[in-house]
């Protein structure tokens, strides 16, 4: 079972973009239009499945907003800070 982070190595390991916020991380993901939002939701949605590791992702206009924790574990683990580092490779 995967164990939750310290505070500390949540902050030294949470990727530039994300920020904490109590037992999740948190990013905000810009786009041109709704639609690639909607894309960018699907592919994030890929990632989740391949992880079995499943964020709450927030489609608003040219927003997603995702939220990431481990229920199993009751806070941030690796498991979290590894799917938010490839959404930002999703992203890039
Ligand atoms: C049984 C348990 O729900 C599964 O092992 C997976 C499914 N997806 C998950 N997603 C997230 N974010 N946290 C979990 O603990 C988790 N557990």
């Amino acid at each position: 079972m995967v164990e939750p982070l310290s505070s500390d190595e949540i902050d030294t390991q949470l990727p530039n973009e994300w920020s904490r916020e109590g037992d999740e991380i948190v990013r905000r993901f810009e786009f041109d239009s709704y639609l690639a939002g909607v894309g960018f939701a699907g592919g994030a949605g890929g990632l989740a499945e391949e992880a079995f590791h499943h964020p709450t992702i927030t489609i608003e206009w040219r927003e997603v907003e995702v939220r990431l924790t481990t229920h199993d574990a009751g806070g941030i683990t690796k498991k979290d800070i590894e799917l938010a580092q490839r959404l930002d490779e999703l992203y890039e």
